[in-house]
């Protein structure tokens, strides 16, 4: 269809809605994803198998809880029937051990109903915390192992806000299944009791029963649509919301707060419609169980009532039928809503465990050797083919060699598979053809913790930790002394400011770092890499603007820091390149060229035309400048 076609037509949001032309565009007011809340079966025999597995420790004491909830249950059972026995022991004339038989057993009845019920509440409230202390422990030390290849592919947030919730509805899980074995046990005591003390009275009673089910049948299906679009709606508005925090800065200023907030209201009307819609439906089943109750209370009550006037059954029998029928339909009530949450519970089950069944594809070997602080320090790629994704390679064939304490420097356009190359010398991949060597060794021969050891990462935006300066520049090697510490901060030109700060040393640095400036924070992951003392320096260097002060100073500090060491270098700073022993260059995953500064331009290639066009960086030469340079190259 042209496009003169489709003006005509209504535009479509993301969502199947129809957009209003005098509308913006929806971008830019929170991912309009909606978090897969699974209605699903509310009985999954795999996960409860493997939620199982978290619970079993703890078996002992949620069979106390069980236990003590059905004799709770027992004491429900039993009030009426002590009421019942009142009633007809004092119509019979004055019976004062009955009475008095009859108020301990009361008591004692109400006694052991409090301590069974504290008992199971506090018990099961226990194991509960413990499952969850020990699902939260697994999986922390899950998603700290499982490889990049799946954190590429997730959405953090999104993980994190379900994870949190879902960890929470497990504790919801282990409570209301509990609840629910009480709620069932109490039914079937009051209608076994019931037909016991009087048959068709009880059946009598028990005949508005179909009459709930019918309703119940009719309204489930409706409510839970209404539910999950509350839900849906809920998401996204969080979701617009969290954005709109996140991107603060960009809004305002691209004065984007109007717009933003216009999406946002049609995005938090929805909100509100179908959270009324949900509540009507939410709010109906009580007063129709309670209206339910009534309506069987009275039929008791006419037909009883006439029943124990014509001494068919005795006052105790009707009175006993009335606290029965309380009894009955609360739990009745209470099934309802557990069985929601308990579908809510199986979906959480499911994606905890997918969390925790994600595949570890970069695994030692069994027989990896440590890679020994004794090696060269050489690295060496031999014609490395490696894609993230199944036939698109991002460097293919590439083979070079860094020597020991030599610093190479990668350049290359954007995209042009430097960062990749870095990740393999750690072995975050693998490489589908070719080898990656490390000291002689192949990295998939050695132990990962071993390589780590050995090699120092330096990211382009360094990651900071909530914590002191102290605790962030030892975060790679824990025994550092404190001696230590400051004397990698004084080589790298950090320890002046480190001083200037509040509290020296120990200033808590706030969420990443971001009580500092980016060349401050940059120093400190100098020291850092400098505390670990690794063989092996892989650094992207930092492309921030920062003033030709501590652009000096950092230069200064990464000289100092690349000394006795072998270095791979992104480089994006003219001076870090010249200075570098060797420069490969990389352009769309293929090294073109390699050689040190004075070589490559002699040869009058790709580098020495990049580096004639007499930019400040590399990163700023435009992309035709880039394919003019290409081109002259291949018809030289
Ligand atoms: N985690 C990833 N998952 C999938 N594809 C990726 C991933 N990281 C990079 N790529 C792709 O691989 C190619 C090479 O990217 P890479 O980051 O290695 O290039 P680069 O030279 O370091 O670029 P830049 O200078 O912009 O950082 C790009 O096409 C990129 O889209």
């Amino acid at each position: 269809m042209s496009q003169e076609e489709h003006a005509g037509e209504p535009e479509t949001g993301r969502n199947g809605d129809h957009v209003d032309r005098k509308r913006p565009p929806l971008a830019v007011v929170g991912s309009h994803r909606i978090d897969e809340e699974i209605f699903g079966p509310v009985f999954d025999k795999m996960i409860i198998a493997r939620i199982w597995a978290f619970v079993r420790p703890y078996r002992a004491k949620v069979a106390i809880s069980a236990s003590a909830l059905l004799i709770f249950t027992g004491t429900q059972l039993l009030i009426p029937l002590i009421i019942h026995y009142v009633i007809d022991h004092s119509k019979r004339g004055v019976d004062n051990s009955a009475l008095l038989a009859a108020s301990g057993a009361f008591l004692l009845a109400i006694l052991v109903n409090f301590a069974t019920g504290y008992i199971q509440e506090a018990v099961v409230g226990k194991a509960a915390e413990n499952v969850l202390f020990d699902i939260r422990r697994a999986m922390f030390g899950h998603l700290q192992v499982v490889s990049l290849s799946f954190m590429d592919k997730i959405e953090v947030g999104r993980l994190m806000s379900r994870l949190q919730g879902d960890v929470n509805s497990i504790q919801e899980f282990l409570e209301t299944s509990l609840f629910c074995i009480g709620d069932i046990a109490l039914i079937f005591g009051v209608v076994v009791v019931m037909l016991w003390l009087d048959f068709s009275l009880g059946l009598l009673t028990l005949s508005v029963l179909p009459i709930l089910l019918i309703i119940r049948i009719t309204w489930l299906p409706r409510a839970r649509q209404a539910f999950m679009a509350a839900r849906e709606t809920s998401s996204a508005a969080n979701g617009a919301l969290a954005e709109a925090i996140h991107g603060v800065r960009a809004v305002q200023s691209m004065d984007r707060q109007q717009v933003n907030l216009v999406l946002y209201d049609d995005k938090a009307h929805a909100n509100l419609r179908t959270h009324l819609s949900a509540d009507r439906y939410a709010q109906v089943m009580v007063p129709t169980v309670d209206g339910l109750t009534g309506l069987a209370m009275a039929f008791v009550i006419v037909v009883g009532g006439s029943m124990v006037m014509n001494g068919r059954i005795e006052a105790g029998v009707l009175v006993a039928d009335l606290f029965y029928i309380q009894r009955f339909f609360d739990p009745i009530r209470s099934l309802t809503m557990h069985y929601s949450i308990m579908q809510r519970c199986m979906a959480s089950g499911r994606r905890l465990i997918d969390v925790l069944d994600i595949e570890i594809d970069v695994r030692d070997k069994p027989d990896a050797q440590a890679l020994s602080a004794e090696m060269d320090g050489a690295i060496e790629f031999k014609n490395v083919t490696f894609s993230y994704y199944p036939d698109l390679p991002v460097l293919k064939d590439v083979s070079f060699k860094v020597n020991p304490g030599e610093t190479a420097a990668l350049v290359g356009p954007t995209g042009s598979g430097k960062s990749s190359a870095t990740a393999l010398v750690h072995r975050f991949y693998d490489v589908q053809q070719g080898q990656v060597l490390v000291g002689g060794h192949d990295v998939r021969d050695l132990t990962q913790a071993s390589l780590g050891r050995q090699i120092a990462m330096v990211l382009q935006e360094p990651f900071l930790f909530t914590g002191t300066v102290f605790e962030n520049i030892r975060y790679g090697r824990r025994q550092a002394t404190r001696q230590q510490v400051i004397e990698a901060a004084k080589a790298v030109g950090a320890h002046d400011f480190i001083m200037s700060l509040a509290n020296g040393y120990e200033t808590q640095l706030g969420e990443r770092g971001g009580n500092l400036s980016i060349g401050q924070r940059q120093l400190l992951s100098f020291a850092r890499a400098l505390v670990a003392d690794a063989k092996i320096l892989v650094l992207d260097e930092a492309t921030a603007n920062v003033d030709s002060d501590t652009e000096m100073q950092i230069q200064k500090a990464l000289t100092r820091l690349l000394k006795g060491r072998t270095g791979l270098v992104i480089a994006h700073r003219l001076a870090t390149i010249r200075g570098a022993d060797r420069i490969i260059v990389l352009r769309h995953g293929q090294v073109v060229e390699t050689g040190n500064h004075a070589e490559l331009i002699a040869m009058g290639g790709f580098y020495s035309s990049l580096y004639n066009l007499n930019y400040a960086s590399f990163d700023d030469i435009p992309k035709e400048k880039l394919d003019a340079a290409a081109s002259a190259r291949f018809r030289s």
